[in-house]
């Protein structure tokens, strides 16, 4: 196969690729890497005793009832419907609706008597705002059936927004099934995206630009703007938080010409323009050009947006909380002059608004059609009455949103689980061998295991995969190991033990500031003419180099060449502080998302390596997993499956079994949330605003995970994330009334010093008053006591 150097390949290259395990790189022994995954579990299982050893007393070493660090049981059950109002309004039914509605009972969809209003309602703008679990969806997709069946609404007519392309494809299905509607008609309805709705128009209009969907290349165009604009790329505004602005105004529809004079924005007012006009240049438009332009045309072609008005008489949006200013406006052009909106939505579950999702058009909805209609729904159907009511008692602490308190119909004995592992090994472990007893009544794909971040699920995918259990994670576009950043110094422990290897020394080349493509191509010609063990280093002789770069390949083969012999952890450690010059990542201060979220990759890097003795060992084991997961991709069909997803994924799902790993402080909340008042310093002025504004965001994000579980839920907080002590999530100690030991800011620093005499560890915590966990060494894992040190 010929290599590429640019540095990636388009989406038709990409599928034209051989199958990564036909890849060189994935030649590996499949016996030696067998033997490892067998000695991986044994260093694994001995860390953890280690850590378990330790374990204090009251630590639980399996699921309970209660979170680690609550002492009594609070009552937290959901308020319970005993009779619910349904068929009540059998009696004012027409004949035609008689016949839909015992046709739905026949089918054993009962809708209550708010269900059924919203069904019914016709003409006019209406927002159902309602919990999770209480059939918003359900109501959105019957009242489509009820449209075409019982009113004989032409289905054409029908424009259906949903929030991904799978829930859109869902529906349609769903309302096939439905009385009064045959397939071909529930065909002809118009659902999908906002995005996918609106590209098809500008494509059916001939706007055939390109669409610039790569996050990496958009920052190597506003570094490129910085660059020639003579600012910092480094000290004065970072690309990602460029980008995440420039994003944010259009999505609110401000131009750079709207804003203010001031000096900062008027960087940032001429970054924008160039970045525009790049794009207009180079035949380019962006996820937020496909809504912006198509604003645009429509404001300024009547006649078009007349037909789409003609066209559409029925408009429904689910997810509606999740809209961003640009969505809302677009969907009230459509809409009009019928006004026949018809919006589902939760104030409650609003986890988007990184992308502009903005809280208030939901509630100030009524404010822009005066006539609105709202339905309230606080029963939920899916849950039980104890999951419920967790859900309720943790959503409740927060202060942005219309008060609400949901009701369960499904009665159980069967309290939410929880469990405080050492660390995300041992939480994985766990899960894995519940689910290795899984009962004959249930299916793999009764279960779902939700995490808040990629690296985050890194053990628990590892673990899958060890014991060759049926899951998907479909949406995990590459294993944690093949991720450009983590590959990046991956590649780095390979030249260590291969410093000819060649197609390591092209990847860690972006590293060194150097072309990828003419690098490689010096390289192999000069290693051609004079072999060197460490082709690396003929850079050091080409002269369309400069001298920095010059001494950075010499600094980089000289620790290449100190790490033979460390362990993967020490040679990560030892590589990692050169590579992440290059990311940009190396200080905390002013981090950004991005920044945490690299940060948090390459610690999860290091944790993982650390439970390898010899780089070889860790080396077999990623190809190994990384083949493995590639393998899997290719060989699946199974519909039966666990599904391993990320919360955001999981947003208007359900599944009888839910596992929610990760509820420990810096993973959720996460650590991103913990930093907002710097994350987003030069986005957003008022930082009290934004720090309470992310930490509400993480605690909706907490109540959907909790929500999407029907019969049992199951929540983990590893006491160790990457090495450090983390205390349990504060969501689930306040659902059960129990201060989160950190909430006033009342903390004192101490020192806690390791009783084991050989190592030496110590660190250093917050303390507040209710603080009452005992610490174990992040180190040896042996029990720590409060000691004096100096601080
Ligand atoms: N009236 C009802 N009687 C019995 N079950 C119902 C009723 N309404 C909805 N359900 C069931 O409750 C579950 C939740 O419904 P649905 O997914 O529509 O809720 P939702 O409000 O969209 O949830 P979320 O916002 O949490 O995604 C589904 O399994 C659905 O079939």
């Amino acid at each position: 196969m010929s290599r590429n150097w640019t540095g990636g390949f388009s989406d038709q290259e990409a599928e034209a690729l051989p199958a990564k395990s036909e890849l060189p790189r994935a030649e590996i022994n499949a016996a030696i890497a067998s033997q490892f995954l067998s000695n991986v579990k044994l260093i694994e299982q001995q860390n953890i005793r280690k850590e378990r050893n330790f374990k204090t007393a009251g630590e639980s070493m399996s699921y309970s009832s209660l979170p680690f660090g609550v002492k009594k049981s609070a009552n937290i059950e959901a308020p319970f419907l005993e009779h619910d109002q349904q068929k009540t309004l059998q009696s004012v039914l027409t004949p035609k609706e008689q016949t839909f509605f015992s046709e739905l009972e026949h089918k054993t969809i009962f809708l209550n008597s708010n269900q059924m209003e919203a069904v019914r309602h016709t003409e006019g703008p209406l927002l159902t705002i309602a919990g999770a679990g209480s059939g918003k969806t359900s109501v959105l997709t019957t009242r489509t059936a009820y449209l075409i069946g019982v009113k004989e609404i032409d289905p054409s007519q029908i424009l259906l927004i949903t929030f991904t392309k799978k829930a859109a494809e869902e529906m349609k299905q769903r309302i096939a099934s439905l009385p009064g509607i045959s397939s071909g008609e529930a065909k002809q309805i118009t659902a999908g995206t906002f995005h996918s709705f609106f590209l098809r128009m500008l494509r059916n209009l001939k706007i055939t630009d390109r669409i610039l969907s790569s996050e990496k290349y958009k920052q190597i165009i506003i570094k490129n703007i910085l660059r020639q604009s003579q600012l910092s790329p480094k000290k004065q505004y970072f690309p990602e938080v460029l980008l995440s602005l420039i994003s944010s105004y259009k999505l609110q529809m401000i131009k750079p010409e709207d804003l203010s004079e001031d000096a900062a924005d008027k960087d940032i007012q001429h970054i924008y323009e160039k970045y525009e006009a790049w794009k207009r240049q180079n035949g380019y438009m962006d996820f937020d050009d496909i809504l912006l332009k198509s604003y645009e045309l429509l404001l300024s072609s009547p006649n078009l947006l007349k037909m789409l008005q003609q066209r559409f008489t029925y408009v429904m949006a689910d997810e509606f909380q999740d809209t961003n200013p640009i969505q809302y406006e677009l969907l009230k052009l459509i809409a009009s002059p019928q006004n026949n909106l018809f919006a589902v939505g939760d104030d409650d579950q609003v986890i988007y608004s990184f992308n502009g999702a903005d809280s208030e058009i939901i509630l100030d909805f009524h404010k822009d059609f005066p006539n609105t209609r709202v339905i309230k729904l606080d029963t939920n159907y899916r849950s039980t009455s104890p999951i419920v009511g967790f859900g309720n008692h943790i959503i409740k602490h927060n202060s942005q949103r219309h008060s609400k308190t949901m009701k369960a119909v499904r009665r159980s004995r069967m309290e939410p689980q929880f469990y405080r592992p050492s660390n995300t090994e041992e939480e994985a472990e766990t899960i894995v061998n519940r689910l290795k007893d899984k009962p004959d009544t249930r299916s793999w794909s009764d279960y779902a295991i939700l995490f808040r971040t990629h690296s985050n699920a890194r053990a628990m995918f590892e673990q899958l995969i060890i014991h060759n259990l049926p899951f998907t994670a479909n949406n995990m576009k590459q294993v944690f190991y093949d991720q450009t950043i983590i590959k990046g110094l991956i590649d780095h422990l390979r030249l260590v033990m291969n410093p000819g290897d060649l197609d390591a020394t092209a990847t860690i080349l972006p590293s060194l500031y150097i072309n990828q493509e003419a690098g490689m191509r010096y390289i192999e010609m000069e290693n051609f003419v004079d072999p060197l063990p460490f082709p690396l280093l003929h850079l050091t002789t080409w002269n369309t180099l400069k001298d920095f770069q010059k001494g950075k390949v010499k600094k980089r083969v000289d620790l290449l060449q100190q790490a033979t012999g460390l362990s993967p952890v020490e040679a990560i450690r030892s590589l990692r502080k050169e590579y992440e010059n290059h990311l940009d990542t190396g200080t905390i201060e002013n981090a950004t998302v991005h920044k945490t979220t690299v940060k948090e990759m390459l610690d999860e890097l290091e944790f993982s390596a650390q439970r390898f003795h010899a780089i070889p060992d860790f080396l077999a084991f990623v190809d190994e997993i990384v083949n493995k997961f590639y393998e899997k991709k290719e060989q699946d069909s199974s519909e039966d499956q666990i599904n391993l997803m990320s919360i955001h994924q999981a947003k208007g799902l359900e599944f009888p079994v839910v596992f929610l790993i990760g509820a420990s402080e810096g993973i959720l909340p996460h650590v991103s949330a913990l930093n907002a008042m710097q994350d987003k310093e030069v986005v957003l002025k008022d930082k009290t605003s934004l720090e309470k504004a992310s930490m509400e965001e993480e605690r909706r994000l907490c109540y959907v995970g909790v929500t999407r579980a029907k019969d049992e839920l199951y929540i983990s907080s590893p006491a160790f994330h990457l090495g450090k002590n983390a205390p349990v999530s504060r969501f689930l100690l306040q659902a059960f009334g129990t201060t989160f030991y950190n909430k006033d800011n009342s903390q004192r620093t101490e020192a806690w010093i390791c009783m084991n005499k050989t190592c030496n560890g110590w660190m250093k915590i917050d303390v507040g008053n209710n603080f009452t966990e005992k610490q174990i060494c992040a180190i040896c894992g042996f029990e720590m006591q409060k000691g004096k040190k100096n601080l």
